[in-house]
């Protein structure tokens, strides 16, 4: 279904390049098949025409009335000034794909002058590699090819639920923003080696095969990870002592705690867009 479909990004920054090389490096389009355009930042846009071979385009409003699938990827309170660009340059025949957290699709399709299709996804930057986890949602005028098309994109990227729109926040806070919490694990990780004595170059290699042998063991065993924990968990021993210490940091609960507030902060993200745009009429 995606044979000769154009892309137009607007907004060029992390996951708008994260999602090009995806897009590329699957073989979903060809560079020159994918426009991409940002508000003032044509460096930005020169290195990703150099890196990628993209087209970078100042004219929008011609941009997004040729693609055939235009993804919104600026910052959720920039929605709107977006959106006034592209109003009269969008038709039915087109489909928008917005990776904004917390914006809802209503808001975007209200703020059209057509009945267009668009599909709110949340990927994360593992786009880049083809291992992305991504969460998509249908809004109402999207018709049920439509949503094939967007998922048949982001399963060349890696894995994708469709969800009701409402739980894309909680899909936010868990692996849109979950890259970053494990990233974050790893500097601990790295750190806590260091002090232990293994120099930063030894730590962290230990540290990645560790990480992609367990995220493999969970994907290739099929076992739970409470049952995978409990393999490496000898009575007394060393795991026992350090997960003990996680226990005594409140380790599980803290995690469950930041993935609420993430997902709380994307739908507070939603609800001041939507203030707004009641504010504008
Ligand atoms: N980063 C991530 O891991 C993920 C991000 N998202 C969502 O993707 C969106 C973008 O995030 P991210 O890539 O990190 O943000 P960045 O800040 O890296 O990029 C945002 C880009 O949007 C551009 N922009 C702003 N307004 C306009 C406009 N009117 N027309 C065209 N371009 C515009 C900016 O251009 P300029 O620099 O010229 O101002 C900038 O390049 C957010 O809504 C976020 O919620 C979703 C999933 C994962
Ligand atoms: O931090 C953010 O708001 C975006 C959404 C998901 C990942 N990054």
């Amino acid at each position: 279904m995606l044979e000769g479909k154009t892309f137009f990004f607007v907004g060029a920054g992390n996951i708008c390049e994260s999602m090009i090389k995806g897009i590329l490096s699957a073989g979903i389009v060809r560079p020159g098949e994918i426009r991409v355009a940002n508000r003032s930042n044509t460096e930005r846009l020169n290195y990703l025409r150099n890196y990628y071979g993209i087209v970078p385009v100042t004219d929008k409003q011609t941009a997004a009335a040729k693609a055939d699938i235009i993804v919104l990827a600026m910052k959720p309170q920039d929605v709107f000034a977006a959106l006034d660009e592209l109003r009269d340059s969008t038709q039915e025949n087109q489909i928008i794909i917005s990776v904004l957290a917390g914006v809802p699709t209503s808001l975007i399709e209200d703020s059209l002058n057509t009945q267009i299709a668009v599909i709110r996804a949340m990927p994360n930057t593992s786009c880049a590699i083809l291992e992305s986890a991504t969460g998509l949602s249908a809004g109402r005028f999207t018709t049920p090819n439509q949503l094939k098309l967007a998922e048949e994109i982001f399963c060349m990227m890696g894995e994708v639920v469709v969800v009701e729109e409402h739980l894309l926040d909680a899909v936010t806070g868990l692996s849109g923003s979950g890259p970053a919490y494990i990233y974050y694990l790893v500097e601990a990780m790295e750190k806590a080696g260091e002090t232990a004595g293994i120099p930063r170059e030894l730590a962290r290699p230990l540290v990645l095969k560790t990480l992609l042998g367990a995220a493999k063991m969970l994907m290739e065993t099929g076992e739970n990870p409470e049952e995978l924990r409990r393999q490496v968990t000898s009575p007394n021993g060393t795991t026992m002592a350090g997960i003990n210490e996680l226990n005594k940091g409140d380790f599980q609960n803290t995690l469950r705690k930041a993935i609420l507030k993430a997902t709380r902060r994307s739908q507070e993200l939603g609800r001041v867009i939507i203030e707004k745009q009641y504010a504008q009429k």
